[in-house]
């Protein structure tokens, strides 16, 4: 069975309720490639997910930007995965490096939080990769796999887990890896995936690229074997994330 292709656009914490009801309607208005070909997830700031719920057309899907790590309770401030299995909210995106990098995320906590997502019935985006630094020094494969590794510690399985790779350095820069590196990567997350859980989660998970990609630059990324789709940012709020759903079209060609 092959992977579908996947598109997921990270609000991140942008917009005001009348920008929202906009992307939605450049949304709903867009010619896109059916279901079939591409899955596409939105993921608006937690006060938005109703309104987006609500307006947004059937065949894209909603999905929050983290929720806590177990049942909800004293937790001040959180949003807890039962909640959103209450709102039938389908995804969450969780280990996102801005929660990691600013508030201390580390990779057993993403690892628990990922395991108890899912248990709940959530879908989960599930964020990896490496800043420059580790980067530099040699070692992304290194960190990507430990970051892999505390997920796969805990859970037994990826039915319902995108991986998405995102190097720290392509995030919000302008700075896009190009298709060999995602390329290396994704290569690298599927072996890894097929040594240390199992052939046929290797084969079946989707493995995803996020970091400045653009309407400019999708295709080209989207025509590498193991790159399965896309988390995008900044683009997600623009109206070229149409095209970056559309390239899709490039696997199925
Ligand atoms: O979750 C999305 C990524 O952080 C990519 O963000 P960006 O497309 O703005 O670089």
């Amino acid at each position: 069975m092959g992977r579908k292709f996947f598109v997921g656009g990270n609000w991140k914490c942008n917009g005001t309720a009348e920008e929202v009801k906009k992307i939605v309607k450049t949304l709903n208005d867009a010619k896109v490639p059916s279901q079939d070909v591409v899955e596409v997830v939105v993921s608006p700031p937690f006060v938005f997910l109703p309104l987006v719920k609500s307006s947004l057309r059937s065949d894209f899907y909603v999905s929050a930007q983290n929720c806590w790590v177990k049942k909800g309770g004293a937790y001040t401030g959180e949003v807890s995965a039962e909640m959103l299995v209450n709102l039938e909210v389908p995804w969450v995106i969780l280990g996102h490096s801005e929660r990691r990098a600013l508030l201390g995320e580390s990779n057993e906590f993403v690892g628990d939080k990922v395991a108890y997502a899912l248990a709940q019935g959530l879908k989960v985006i599930a964020c990896v990769g490496e800043t420059l630094e580790q980067r530099e020094a040699g070692s992304t494969m290194d960190v990507v796999a430990a970051q892999t590794k505390a997920i796969a510690d805990r859970i037994s399985d990826w039915k319902n887990v995108v991986v998405a790779y995102e190097p720290v350095w392509a995030i919000g820069t302008g700075k896009v890896a190009t298709p060999a590196q995602a390329q290396e990567v994704h290569d690298g997350l599927r072996k890894w995936l097929q040594k240390n859980v199992s052939a046929d989660v290797a084969e079946s998970t989707r493995i995803i690229y996020g970091g400045s990609v653009n309407g400019g630059n999708c295709k080209e990324l989207a025509g590498q074997t193991d790159v399965d789709g896309f988390l995008v940012g900044g683009a997600s709020l623009k109206p070229e994330f149409v095209d970056i759903i559309s390239a899709a079209t490039v696997k199925s060609a």
